[in-house]
């Protein structure tokens, strides 16, 4: 194996320099988080940079309203936003009080799994890892479908609307599953509730009870909403505009895009963000000491501690420098969830972080537009204060996601009806074929 290993690098790595000489865009970006323009949406939009290219504090619009309006409006009225927002990404525009009535029966006539499918496909095979199971389902369900490679504009939006609709159950089931067999707790399948909202749903499913408190199911609702949409080019959504252009079916792009938010520099990062705070306060012995914090975060990031990546997790953005929106208004129901719950300590524990490490970040890294805490940061937070499992911290952004992804899917049907082909260019000379007996042995 090592031997391959090493000719796999000795023949695969390019020199760093090549990539100035032809003028090649790591990750597709400037320095600065500029993407390479790969497409043009209607859907949402960020702003990270003034008119002067400085960076500024990050803007998220959905359908062109700033989400920080959404997110003050719901509170204000005391609204369930998840279905609304739902619509609004899909279709364009906000719905009035009909159109949302209907659009939410319309929901919830989909949530609802084939006859046996626990049974038959969910309980199967359990695994940690719910983005894994949730991948295996979707693919099952292709299999139920009669119209599984209809790419109409009518059947996409169909079979879109059911996944979204189905999502938290796939999600919940495969944990319920995976705790039952692997850890040996009792199971609960629940059957979800008409009456109820998806935030307040995927609570009912996951406690045994099926019992939550009203703020509980708002912040989750609200985490939902900030977690749905981030333009076309963040990894998993241009696997959607990727995958869609070879006109593949609904539910293989959506795997695909669930493939990419499970990496860690992408939606995994949640519980990672999770699992590395558990390991600082475990290493560090005195978690008022800034000077031992700081330098176990240099270790993290010099590969000497924690998952030996060289990442702090939950922080800095391929784009937003100065602040990522959706952390700022995230951490503000963290704030308020965190003295109702007397977990005071552990919200200065967080914010210690968040301080912290941008500074240990531009002393290790060069650093070209400055970091700060993503979403990632104080979701995982937020879901364990309403006792959420950790495996369910990334199938939660995706039960939010896929809404963005059928959003895009659709947009680059009608718009682009052009297989994506970006180019390579090959940095080898050519060779001559050499006979096997005429090879150094
Ligand atoms: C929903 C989301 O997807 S939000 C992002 C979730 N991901 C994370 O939280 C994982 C931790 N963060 C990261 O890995 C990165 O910040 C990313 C992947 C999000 C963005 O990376 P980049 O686009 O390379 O960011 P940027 O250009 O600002 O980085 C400059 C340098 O700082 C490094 N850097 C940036 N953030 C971090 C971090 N959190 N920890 C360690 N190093 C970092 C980059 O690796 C890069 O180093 P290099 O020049 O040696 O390649
Ligand atoms: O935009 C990105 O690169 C990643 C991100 O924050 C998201 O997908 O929500």
């Amino acid at each position: 194996m090592d031997n391959y290993i090493k000719k796999i690098k000795q023949n695969s790595i390019i020199p760093l320099a090549c990539y100035d000489t032809y003028d090649v865009k790591k990750g597709l970006r400037d320095v600065n988080g500029k993407g390479v323009l790969a497409g043009l949406t209607n859907i949402s939009a960020i702003h990270s940079f003034d008119e002067a290219g400085d960076p500024m504090p990050g803007i998220l619009e959905y359908r062109a309203i700033n989400i920080k309006d959404i997110s003050k409006h719901l509170k204000a009225e005391n609204r369930f936003g998840f279905e609304e927002v739902t619509y609004l990404l899909l279709f364009g525009e906000l719905p009035t009080k009909s159109e949302l009535a209907e659009f939410k029966q319309a929901l919830v006539a989909k949530r609802q799994l084939p006859d046996e499918f626990v049974r038959d496909i969910i309980m199967k095979a359990t695994s940690s890892d719910i983005m894994n199971s949730m991948s295996r389902s979707i693919l099952s369900l292709a299999a139920f479908d009669d119209k599984v490679n209809d790419v109409t504009l009518e059947n996409v939006l169909d079979q879109s609307l059911s996944l979204i609709a189905n999502f938290p159950l796939l999600a919940i089931y495969a944990y319920q599953a995976y705790n039952h067999i692997e850890n040996r707790e009792s199971l609960y399948i629940h059957y979800p509730d008409e009456s109820l909202t998806t935030a307040e749903n995927i609570l009912r499913l996951l406690r045994p009870d099926k019992q939550f408190t009203d703020t509980e199911a708002k912040v989750l609702d609200l985490a939902l909403i900030l977690h749905m949409e981030h333009g076309g080019g963040n990894n998993s959504t241009f696997t959607t505009h990727v995958v869609t252009s070879s006109g593949t079916d609904t539910y293989a792009s959506v795997v695909a895009s669930l493939s990419s938010l499970k990496g860690s520099k992408h939606g995994g990062a949640n519980i990672k963000v999770a699992k590395m705070l558990d390991d600082i306060k475990a290493h560090v012995k005195d978690p008022q000491d800034e000077t031992e914090i700081f330098d176990y975060l240099c270790k993290i990031l010099n590969k000497q501690a924690f998952d030996n990546k060289g990442l702090i997790y939950g922080m800095g953005h391929a784009i937003y420098s100065v602040s990522d929106p959706r952390a700022e208004v995230l951490k503000s129901y963290v704030k308020e969830l965190a003295a109702e719950k007397g977990l005071q300590d552990a919200y200065a524990f967080y914010k210690k972080i968040e301080r912290l490490a941008p500074l240990a970040i531009a002393q290790e890294r060069n650093i070209y537009k400055g970091v700060s805490a993503n979403v990632d940061f104080y979701s995982g937070f937020v879901y364990q204060m309403l006792g959420l499992p950790e495996e369910l911290y990334t199938p939660l952004f995706a039960i939010a996601r896929i809404v963005g992804w059928s959003a895009h899917r659709m947009e680059e049907m009608l718009n682009m009806n052009k297989i994506i082909r970006p180019a390579y260019e090959s940095v080898l000379t050519t060779k001559t074929y050499i006979e096997i007996e005429d090879r150094e042995q």
